[in-house]
């Protein structure tokens, strides 16, 4: 059994890219719950309300992908459950969260990770987490065009979206539960050049090779599933 997760900003391309490697390795892929999210509108139009709410939900949706992710066969996750607790803190820092919400929300994700603690394979086996700029992750948000995330729906997104970017540098860097790859989202666009594409996921195979998850022998064309 092989877990990959894909971290990073919002709209750095992960669910694209969770799309595109589980297509590639023929495996299976778990998408965050985002378009059926009753809380996320809420959050986006009073955060200081729905902050503790909305993180409550993706917590338990990333706790029940995760279960089935590390008990199913070969997949793929869009995004890893250790990001949870970056956004949460992030937001209580900017005085989202009371006191009360924050030592209740830590309780609980202490909890859940105990529980994955017991399961029978408490990792992924690589994290691939995809780097972008400001400007990059702006136009992706844009082009994906969901309204509650655009900077003229509200102006103080400008500031949450490049706090989120300076969050994101040290916990990538302490992030230590797998193995670990950065793939470079303003430099490839994996979504419409077929060569950028190839060269993503040479990086991402070349990778699992090395963390000895693909045989050294693997090629597409030899269309072997990526080993237990
Ligand atoms: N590397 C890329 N190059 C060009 N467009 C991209 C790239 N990655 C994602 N996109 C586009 O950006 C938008 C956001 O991508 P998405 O995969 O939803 O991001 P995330 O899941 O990280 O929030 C989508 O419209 C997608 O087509
Ligand atoms: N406050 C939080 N917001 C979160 C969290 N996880 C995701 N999100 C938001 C960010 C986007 O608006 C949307 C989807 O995220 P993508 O990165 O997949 O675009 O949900 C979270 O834990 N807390």
């Amino acid at each position: 059994m092989t877990v990959i997760v894909l971290s990073g900003p919002i709209g750095a391309g992960k669910s694209s890219l969770t799309g595109i490697l589980s297509n590639y390795l023929g495996t299976k892929p778990f998408y965050e719950s985002v378009d059926d999210n009753p809380v996320l509108p809420l959050f986006y139009a009073d955060p200081k309300k729905y902050a503790f709410l909305l993180q409550v939900y993706f917590l338990n949706t990333r706790f029940h992908s995760i279960k089935d992710a590390l008990t199913e066969d070969n997949n793929v996750l869009d995004r890893s459950i250790y990001e949870d607790a970056l956004f949460f803190q992030m937001n209580a820092d900017i005085g989202r969260a009371t006191p009360e919400e924050v030592d209740t929300y830590y309780e609980l994700l202490h909890n859940m990770m105990g529980e994955l603690d017991r399961m029978p394979k408490k990792n992924p086996d690589l994290l691939v987490h995809i780097n972008v700029s400001y400007d990059t992750m702006i136009k992706r948000i844009q082009k994906r065009g969901r309204p509650y995330e655009q900077l003229s729906y509200d102006s103080t997104l400008e500031d949450y979206y490049k706090r989120l970017l300076r969050y994101y540098k040290p916990w990538y860097e302490k992030y230590d539960y797998s193995p670990k790859m950065e793939i470079d989202g303003d430099k490839y666009d994996f979504m419409s050049s077929e060569e950028d594409r190839e060269v993503v996921l040479d990086q991402i195979v070349d990778k699992l090779k090395e963390v000895g998850k693909l045989p050294m022998d693997w090629n597409k064309s030899t269309d072997i599933q990526i080993e237990a």
